[in-house]
């Protein structure tokens, strides 16, 4: 492919952990991704909050601009990159560049689980890419293989660790015994963190690509508001300490399945209890990675870097040579395909493995108590342990698996117990 084309003008919406990245990508990569394009891509402008402030990267001052609306009205630009975050400016910015003839490269996994059919919509109304591989576990080539390698399989399960502050935290805790608060503040120190990390540990970080996995996998739209969701605040060095002793691991995990026999899907995100044998147990740091289970392909397995500026931006990158590469051929590429609306199955018909721990008065006729208020919601009872404690006395209950309906209401009946002093953990049991 020729070299010598005319540049592409490339603007950038935020240049923090990624956008740094992807400048100095552009910048020190020029010649190859000009030859990989065809022509070589121009930074026209880069879009900041804060004008003045001091920059990892040298760039050229008169690139740099706070105001970002104007910069993508501008109308010559061929490509818009979009790492700010948050739904709005990012959501009218993308609007506007696609309005103005630009593709749109973006890693904004929030908007696009909250609005992404607007979005999608406006690239295909103009004719333009809007690409995102970026916004699902950082480096890993995981949306394009759901998109168009597997177009003609049918997914039926996806499962996977994507968020890589929590997988950090939960990490640390596990293997050097780090506090939560120590843990998050080194993931936020590496860049691997969201602006507020709330959206990490809180889970909404993870259910946004849970939501956007969920309807590349099953051409269907999942919106993040579709997702259960649960972050890992209430993960206790103890629950860290029992998974151990059963064997297993706890990880935060992103599950989206398809139901064929109700044609319908669901999407969750939870911490839960993982073998140490099954191989998202070895996911460490801010690794990622992500199980695809199809009819024909069997199961998949994308690992590598979920987070961080370098990896995020390989990921921009990837998707900005395809979208250049369209531009120069002046028609989009793969979009987003047909779908059919699926509903949207309940949480509580989710069925999995419980491990529930409870402090219980150690008398006699405790066990079988406990027993009855389990079979009772036709909750089968895999193993229990019984440790006395002075008074006290703590059951560690196993479960077979069962609805998480069913698990609500046991849960409620026991805590309805006089001689249930307290339900200290609840937690799934995956992966086996
Ligand atoms: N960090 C990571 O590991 C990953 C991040 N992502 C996604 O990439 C995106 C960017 O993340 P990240 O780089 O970490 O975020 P940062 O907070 O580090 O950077 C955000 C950038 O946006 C700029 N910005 C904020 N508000 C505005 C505004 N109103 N107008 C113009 N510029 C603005 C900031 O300017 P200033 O520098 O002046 O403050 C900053 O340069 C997010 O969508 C995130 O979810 C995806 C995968 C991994
Ligand atoms: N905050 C996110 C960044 C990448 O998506 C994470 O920790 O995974």
């Amino acid at each position: 492919m020729s070299q010598t084309g005319k540049p592409l003008k490339v603007a950038l919406l935020g240049c923090g952990v990624v956008g740094t990245e992807v400048v100095r990508i552009l910048t020190t990569r020029a010649d190859d991704l000009a030859a990989r394009v065809g022509a070589p891509l121009e930074i026209a402008g880069i879009a900041v909050r804060r004008g003045g402030r001091e920059r990892d990267i040298a760039v050229d001052p008169s690139l740099i601009t706070t105001d970002a609306q104007a910069l993508v009205s501008r109308g010559d630009l061929d490509l818009v990159i979009e790492v700010i975050g948050g739904l709005e400016p990012a959501r009218g910015l993308i609007l506007t560049a696609l309005e103005h003839g630009a593709s749109v490269v973006t890693a904004n996994k929030a908007l696009l689980a909250e609005d992404g059919p607007t979005l999608f919509a406006a690239a295909e109304k103009y004719e333009r890419d809007l690409y995102f591989e970026a916004a699902v576990a950082g480096a890993i080539p995981i949306l394009r293989p759901l998109r168009e390698s597997l177009a003609g399989d049918d997914v039926t399960r996806v499962m996977g660790i994507v968020n890589g502050t929590t997988n950090y935290i939960l990490d640390k805790m596990d293997s050097t015994g780090a506090g939560f608060d120590e843990a998050l503040a080194e993931a936020q120190a590496l860049g691997y963190a969201e602006a507020d990390p709330t959206a990490d540990i809180e889970g909404f970080d993870a259910a946004a690509k849970a939501a956007l996995l969920a309807s590349l996998a099953f051409h269907t739209r999942v919106s993040i508001a579709d997702v259960h969701r649960e972050g890992i605040t209430e993960v206790s060095a103890t629950d860290i300490a029992s998974a151990r002793e059963m064997g297993c691991v706890v990880k935060s995990l992103a599950i989206c399945e398809l139901d064929e026999a109700t044609d319908s899907v669901s999407a969750r995100v939870y911490p839960a209890m993982i073998p140490l044998n099954h191989p998202l147990a070895s996911v460490r740091d801010a690794y990622n990675a992500v199980f695809v289970e199809s009819k024909a392909a069997g199961q998949l397995m994308f690992y590598g870097r979920g987070a961080g500026g370098a990896p995020t931006a390989s990921a921009v990158l990837g998707d900005l040579v395809s979208a250049a590469r369209n531009r120069l051929k002046g028609v989009p590429g793969v979009g987003e395909s047909s779908y059919t609306q699926r509903a949207v199955r309940p949480m509580g018909d989710a069925m999995t493995r419980y491990h529930v721990s409870l402090d219980v008065a150690d008398k006699a006729g405790v066990l079988a108590a406990v027993a009855h208020a389990f079979s009772e919601h036709d909750v089968s009872i895999q193993t229990v342990r019984q440790e006395g404690r002075g008074g006290d006395a703590q059951l560690v209950v196993v479960t077979h698996t069962a609805t998480d309906a069913a698990l609500s209401a046991t849960v409620e009946t026991l805590r309805d117990m006089d001689i249930v002093r307290e339900v200290s953990s609840v937690m799934r049991v995956e992966g086996d």
